[in-house]
């Protein structure tokens, strides 16, 4: 478990890594977005914590990875605005009319701080779990090599299901129905 601080926001990053980081193989990786309710409260409103887990269990499989466990609560805008947004999912919103209501734009996230933290292990390439396009052209954006995407699609249940339809809708998310592994 590696700690890595943002003099820019003042946050504490965290990256668990599994194997040898400094092979020049592609390093499996899973780039994980804080979600207090979902990750460490269970929370069925969304797919975070089972994204989580099925990414480590995917490493572990492997034997080689890296989560990189970013502070960018409530795709960046905070705990306490993603509550205030969830009272207005409550009353009808979508989670991106959500952001908006409150002043915010629908995915507030920034990836810059993945340079200096892939340095430091050495990466240079990612095979990348995830089903946001917008991450990885994001990612690209600032120099950050995913050679490959892996679908991490996992955690769909009853109290997610329109969470994840404004995600394939309106942010783009590649989802072909299919499950992770850990569930097929
Ligand atoms: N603002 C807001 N953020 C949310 C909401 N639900 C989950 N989040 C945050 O969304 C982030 C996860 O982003 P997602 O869009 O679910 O997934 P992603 O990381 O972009 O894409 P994947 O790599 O495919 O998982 C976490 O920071 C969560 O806290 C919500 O209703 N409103
Ligand atoms: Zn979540």
């Amino acid at each position: 478990m590696h700690g890595f601080f943002e003099q820019e926001t003042q946050k504490e990053h965290v990256v668990l890594t599994m194997g040898d980081m400094t092979k020049p193989e592609p390093l499996l990786a899973r780039i994980h977005s804080e979600c207090l309710t979902g990750d460490g409260l269970f929370s069925l409103r969304c797919d975070c914590g089972a994204q989580l887990q099925a990414a480590l269990h995917k490493i572990a499989q492997v034997g080689r990875g890296a989560v990189f466990y970013l502070r960018q609560e409530g795709r960046g805008i905070g705990l306490l605005n993603k509550i205030k947004a969830y009272h207005l999912q409550d009353a009808g919103a979508d989670t991106v009319e959500a952001n908006e209501a409150l002043g915010f734009g629908a995915d507030m996230r920034k990836y810059d701080l993945l340079k200096p933290m892939l340095e430091h292990f050495g990466v240079k390439q990612l095979r990348l779990m995830t089903n946001n396009p917008r991450k990885i052209q994001a990612l690209r954006e600032i120099g950050i090599d995913v050679v490959e995407r892996l679908a991490h699609e996992t955690g769909r249940n009853p109290h997610n299901q329109k969470y994840l339809d404004t995600k394939k809708g309106k942010l783009g998310h590649m989802f072909e129905g299919s499950q992770s592994e850990s569930e097929e």
